[in-house]
């Protein structure tokens, strides 16, 4: 009994291998050990064959890993459209990169730049789920890079006519990844139009009157983080000013793990022309965190909603700076007076009543003027996450989500209260 409880440890190496081999996906351990039976040959000459069974139920998390994060050799579902002929019938030719092909060099080198990838209008995508979703989204593909010929097999042939497929070495394409895991995949497409795109349809039936706007997001993490959040909310738009990071560069793509293709983003967009995108009667709330020392306190205006903010201006910097000379002509009292009056509301009170479009503030400047400016145009507030004192505020990507979620619950209670009035 020694000897096999001795055994045992010794023989818990290999089960432990297969478990941490396919700790992405629980399910797909489960169906290893169902298919191969473990066959353990102890040190004493002893052999223990342990037949197939269930296995252990796969952890929740790993249940639910994203298929983002799957490794080059699962294979992968893909829904394939209606495939006019199987590859061997296609007559898709590919390329072999032999060495010294600069092919891929020269076009990393664009893709991963912004003015590059505005000039030409194109985008990387890399791995094989992204890459799949962005052609059922209809993205259009110009070349893929890849390590094995299956990764090209497995996606719809239709969609690959006219592409250059380019096949090079792994170790090329994990030279240029930005994935942790390198899937032996990319893709450069012409760069989506959000007009032109068909989003999945389970996103669609899901969509609520609720949009983000990022004001000046410098960071591609948090910026992929909040695309990735919107997309879970159920966020119909996500419109992204001038001065936010490019949505299209890799590490926002890296982070949102596919948001790209499940909610509408628009780039780039200016104060003047982004009203143009809000459905009509839209209320723009500001995400405001009101300031470093006096957080809020109670205010006795019923209308409050118990909150005020009392730092209110005091980060529009380059404003001030802008008006501070202006301002020391003006009466006690008279400065300031043409900044935006926004009611600061506690974000768990009801904002949702008109369809609503939420800021989010940047990293570093926190809201611009015209954020305030355009919220007071549309009889929006300011939406604050109450912290406790001394806290700052939150990360943009965390406030963004708190709000979004926060949305969705009032839109879910009030959907429940008019189905119950009906019936
Ligand atoms: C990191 S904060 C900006 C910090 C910046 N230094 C400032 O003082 O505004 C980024 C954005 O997240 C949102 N945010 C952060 N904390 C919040 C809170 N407690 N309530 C509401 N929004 C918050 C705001 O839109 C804010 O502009």
């Amino acid at each position: 009994m020694a000897a096999l409880v001795k055994g045992w440890r010794w023989a818990t190496r290999p089960l432990l291998w297969v478990v941490q081999t396919w700790d992405l996906d629980g399910r797909r351990w489960v169906r290893a050990l169902r298919r191969s039976p473990v066959r353990v040959v102890f040190p004493s000459g002893q052999v223990v064959e342990r037949k197939p069974g269930p296995g252990k139920q796969p952890q929740r998390a790993a249940a639910e890993a994203s298929p983002y994060e799957q490794r080059p050799n699962q294979p992968l579902q893909v829904s394939r459209s209606q495939t006019p002929c199987t590859w061997e019938e296609s007559g898709l030719r590919y390329d072999k990169a032999l060495p010294g092909d600069r092919r891929l060099s020269s076009v990393m080198t664009i893709v991963k730049s912004r003015p590059f990838r505005e000039k030409q209008g194109k985008i990387l995508l890399e791995g094989r789920r992204l890459i799949a979703d962005a052609l059922k989204a209809g993205a259009v593909p110009k070349v893929f890079f890849f390590s094995r010929l299956e990764y090209i097999k497995e996606l719809p042939i239709d969609k690959l006519k006219g592409v250059s497929l380019i096949k090079v070495k792994f170790e090329d394409i994990k030279d240029w990844s930005d994935l942790v895991t390198p899937q032996g995949i990319m893709g450069i497409f012409a760069k989506p139009d959000h007009v032109k795109m068909t989003y999945p349809e389970t996103q669609l039936r899901h969509l609520l009157p609720l949009l983000l706007i990022c004001d000046n997001l410098r960071d591609p993490g948090n910026l992929g983080t909040i695309l990735r959040s919107a997309a879970g909310a159920g966020c119909s738009k996500v419109l992204l000013t001038k001065g936010c990071v490019d949505a299209w560069e890799p590490k926002v793509l890296r982070a949102a793990m596919g948001a790209h293709f499940q909610v509408p983003i628009i780039n780039n967009l200016d104060w003047e022309t982004l009203p143009n995108y809000l459905p009509t009667n839209t209320r723009v709330y500001v995400a405001d965190n009101c300031g470093l020392h006096a957080q809020a306190q109670m205010s006795n205006k019923a209308s409050d909603h118990g909150w005020v903010c009392e730092r209110r201006l005091s980060r529009l910097h380059k404003y001030e700076e802008e008006v501070e000379e202006e301002e020391d002509d003006l009466e006690p009292g008279a400065g300031k007076a043409w900044l935006p009056e926004l009611e600061v509301q506690s974000y768990d009170l009801d904002w949702t009543e008109a369809p609503a479009a939420v800021v989010i503030g940047g990293e570093t400047h926190g809201l611009s003027l015209e954020s305030l400016q355009l919220a007071e145009s549309t009889r929006g507030k300011r939406l604050l996450i109450p912290v406790v004192p001394g806290v700052d505020s939150l990360n943009s990507a965390m406030a963004a989500s708190i709000l979004l979620f926060e949305g969705k619950r009032q839109l879910r209670v009030k959907a429940e209260h008019s189905s119950r009035d009906r019936s």
